[in-house]
């Protein structure tokens, strides 16, 4: 038998930090050696997470306390902006997959004028690696750090990038409509998330300024090769899981729906993550909760010339933390689906 991957996660008393090690529980290749938390070090995780009480888990601590020398990978599950300095500290052979948005622009001026600080590691920047594993499977494969995308990007991206890169649809008009469950905004104690601020009711947020927007224009540029622009909107639900993304396209020449959904059938045949729906099946955050799928249906529009591309993940899984084992297995050459089988759960 190998020996074991010794694994490290940053930021393990938060939602993303607690499904990976849930998840983890079933890669066979994996073990954990260092959990940290912030204001809730020092505790026992299922102090934390009591539905984690039957796992043998080292105690949080704080990252300072960790030994990096002890780990193979470390996954940073930490607020966006804080993992950048500490990442800048780690040993260069340590693996390291982040889940924030610390390393996802390529252009630390973009950064900067989205995030309203500056860069605090530019040189781990230059190296780190976007993790849409669909996208950029190779390019992970040979990264030391990779940065996981949003779950919003995460489901756009997975639904425009192949029409884009295939010229089925117009890169100057894409309207992306989402829609994400509360868990989204993580586990922090923030009013509006309060299940009376949220319940029975459903708004948007960040209407024409949300940061994914940069983050989806700067991978929907590189696929169309050209500058492309997006209209974003996101919106909040009462839901813990699951995300809904709905895209507006304009098909290219005399493309039709049907062409977008041969496109897409194509592109993600062989992927074990990814399902395109047959003509007239709809998506749902229902048949992909709890696993690491991603579903794609295809709709012609009433409007001439159009499409209704949706997609559906579960934000802390094939948006989040899912994704990040998917980065992890292709780093380490491992099996794709390590860990990673599950079946969703429902209802
Ligand atoms: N939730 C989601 O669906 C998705 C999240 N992401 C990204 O993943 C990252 C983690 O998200 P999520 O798990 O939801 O967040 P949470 O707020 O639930 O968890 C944050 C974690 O970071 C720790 N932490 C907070 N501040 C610091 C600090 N200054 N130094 C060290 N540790 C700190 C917290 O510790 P303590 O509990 O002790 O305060 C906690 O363990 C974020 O960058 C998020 O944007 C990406 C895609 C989807
Ligand atoms: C519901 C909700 O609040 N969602 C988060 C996005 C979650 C995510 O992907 O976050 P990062 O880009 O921070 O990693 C938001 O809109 O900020």
């Amino acid at each position: 038998m190998s020996d074991p991957i010794r694994i490290g996660i940053l930021g393990a008393s938060g939602y993303t930090g607690a499904e990976l090690v849930r998840l983890l529980a079933g890669h066979p290749d994996a073990q954990i050696r260092v959990l940290t938390a912030n204001q809730q070090a020092g505790q026992p995780m299922h102090a934390v997470y009591p539905h984690l009480r039957s796992m043998d888990l080292p105690d949080l601590v704080t990252w300072e306390e960790a030994d990096w020398s002890a780990l193979d990978v470390a996954f940073c599950a930490l607020p966006h902006g804080t993992s950048q300095a500490i990442v800048a500290q780690m040993p260069a052979g340590l693996k390291v997959v982040d889940l924030s948005a610390d390393f996802r622009l390529r252009d630390v001026d973009t950064y900067a004028a989205w995030y309203g600080k500056a860069h605090q590691a530019p040189e781990r920047q230059r190296d780190a690696v976007y993790g849409l594993t669909e996208l950029n499977r190779t390019a992970i494969g040979h990264a030391g750090l990779v940065a996981c995308p949003g779950c919003y990007p995460t489901a756009a991206l997975l639904a425009l990038s192949p029409l884009l890169d295939a010229g089925t649809v117009e890169p100057g008009d894409l309207i992306i409509d989402a829609k994400s469950g509360v868990t989204g905004a993580g586990r922090k104690v923030t009013q509006g998330l309060l299940f009376a601020e949220v319940g029975e009711g459903i708004h948007p947020y960040g209407v024409g300024k949300h940061r994914h927007a940069p983050e989806m224009e700067q991978e929907l540029s590189l696929a169309a090769g050209a500058d492309v622009r997006v209209n974003f909107t996101p919106h909040l639900i009462p839901m813990n899981r699951g995300e809904l993304v709905t895209c507006h396209v304009r098909l290219a020449g005399d493309a039709t729906a049907g062409d977008v959904r041969r496109v897409l059938g194509e592109r993600y045949d062989a992927e074990p993550f990814v399902r395109v729906l047959p003509e007239g099946a709809t998506p749902a955050t229902r048949n992909v909760r709890g696993s690491n799928m991603a579903e794609i249906g295809v709709f012609p529009d009433r409007l001439p010339g159009r499409a209704v591309v949706v997609a559906a993940i579960d934000n802390l899984a094939k948006g989040s933390s899912g994704q990040a084992i998917q980065n992890m297995n292709v780093m380490l050459a491992l099996h794709e689906t390590r860990g990673l089988e599950l079946q969703p759960m429902f209802p």
